[in-house]
């Protein structure tokens, strides 16, 4: 990293890691949970409410924001930060990923990939380069390297070519990405379930040299127990003096499951997209607010949380704006989730720190009951 972007770990309790990414717009601190803004917003928020919360960085999408409104017009008014205001760091993924999720009669080959617009059907390019171009206009702090991800399950030789065309996409982001002081540029590791995949990636990525390391290729349906079997040795084949970004991950104990294996950064849209679905993340585990059962109770979610949801409203009322579809629903909600999670990261944070993770871990998993409560 150059001296404007520096990771500094300041604690580690076994895998467990604290520290601070400084960037030119702020300092991440880590764990961070990032959550995401796909079209250039935090559904249901207003930046400066996800600042509350104790966000220190938000991510975008190259695919949604190529699409709509364009990177060019986003460069044009000033670049993302200013669109948005939202003026600290913001990651953006490269596209890849959400072209094989979300996009129509994709053709793949050593070049990059083509596909048909999921908005209006017209046709899109993105290779390596496209990708470096776009968040360069976007003006993100953190640029992601243009991969593929492939759906699991796959056979091992699918899951090898995959990383390795990935691993010549990394050389080629970096060669585009160029020198650009003051942006980092991440890797991407690859290789599925496969040990020895995983490996050869992380060689691949550390020979290239990236300023951060990301572990892809996981959340895509292989489940917890297999994911943490990834994350038992993954993040140790990546350097120990750069930040590491397990993406798209999660439900609350698998983020603790992730900080705990020695991931430092993670993005998820669970906290946001439940919020907008009624699904409550608390300390005690998770309220399903449409259930009839809150419909006459005057507590509020989380009697210990301090945001604007549990002390302004008790469950009645969230019970009766959901149930009536109203905007509040999805904004308190949202506030909620987001809110805990960055809770659930400065608990692990002042754990690390104090060299008492084991105790919070245990403390975590026993607070928490099964099911709707
Ligand atoms: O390998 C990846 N490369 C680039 N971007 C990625 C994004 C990812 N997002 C996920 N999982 C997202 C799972 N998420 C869970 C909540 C509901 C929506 C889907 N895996 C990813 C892997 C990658
Ligand atoms: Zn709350």
């Amino acid at each position: 990293m150059s001296e404007l972007f520096k990771f500094e770990l300041k604690a580690t309790d076994g895998k467990a890691r604290t520290g601070v990414i400084e960037t030119p717009r702020g300092d991440i601190r880590t764990p961070a949970f990032m959550p995401v803004g796909t079209a250039a917003t935090v559904k249901a928020m207003m930046p400066e409410s996800v600042r509350a919360t104790g966000a220190d960085i938000l991510l975008g999408n190259t695919y949604h924001l190529m699409l709509r409104p364009t990177a060019e017009r986003i460069d044009r008014l000033g670049g993302l930060h200013k669109f948005m205001n939202w003026q600290r760091p913001i990651l953006t993924d490269s596209g890849g990923f959400q072209v094989m999720s979300l996009a129509g009669l994709r053709k793949l080959t050593e070049k990059g990939v083509t596909f048909k617009s999921h908005i209006d059907g017209s046709r899109h390019e993105l290779t390596p380069e496209r990708s470096m171009e776009i968040q360069r206009l976007l003006g993100s702090d953190i640029v992601m390297c243009f991969d593929e991800c492939p759906a699991l399950p796959a056979d091992r030789d699918r899951i090898a070519e995959s990383m390795r065309l990935s691993m010549r996409w990394a050389e080629r982001s970096k060669d585009a990405f160029g020198d650009r002081p003051g942006h980092a540029l991440f890797g991407i590791m690859q290789g599925g379930l496969e040990q020895d995949l995983r490996e050869e990636s992380a060689k691949a990525l550390t020979d290239i040299g990236f300023d951060g390391y990301a572990v892809g290729g996981l959340a895509v349906g292989e489940g917890q127990e297999a994911m943490f079997g990834c994350l038992d040795y993954a993040p140790d084949m990546l350097p120990q003096d750069k930040p590491r970004y397990l993406m798209g991950v999660g439900k609350p104990d698998d983020i603790v499951g992730a900080v705990a294996r020695g991931i430092d950064m993670m993005d998820c849209v669970l906290p946001s997209r439940s919020g907008r679905t009624g699904q409550v993340f608390t300390r005690r585990g998770v309220v399903n607010i449409k259930n009839a059962r809150h419909a006459d109770d005057p507590r509020p979610l989380d009697e210990e949380c301090s945001c604007p949801a549990c002390s302004n409203y008790c469950r009645a009322y969230l019970h009766h704006v959901f149930r009536a579809n109203e905007m509040i629903s999805g904004m308190l909600l949202t506030w909620h989730n987001l809110h805990y999670f960055q809770e659930i990261m400065q608990g692990m944070r002042d754990a690390i720190a104090a060299g008492t993770f084991g105790a919070w871990q245990k403390d975590f998993h026993d607070t928490r009951a099964e099911g709707d409560i």
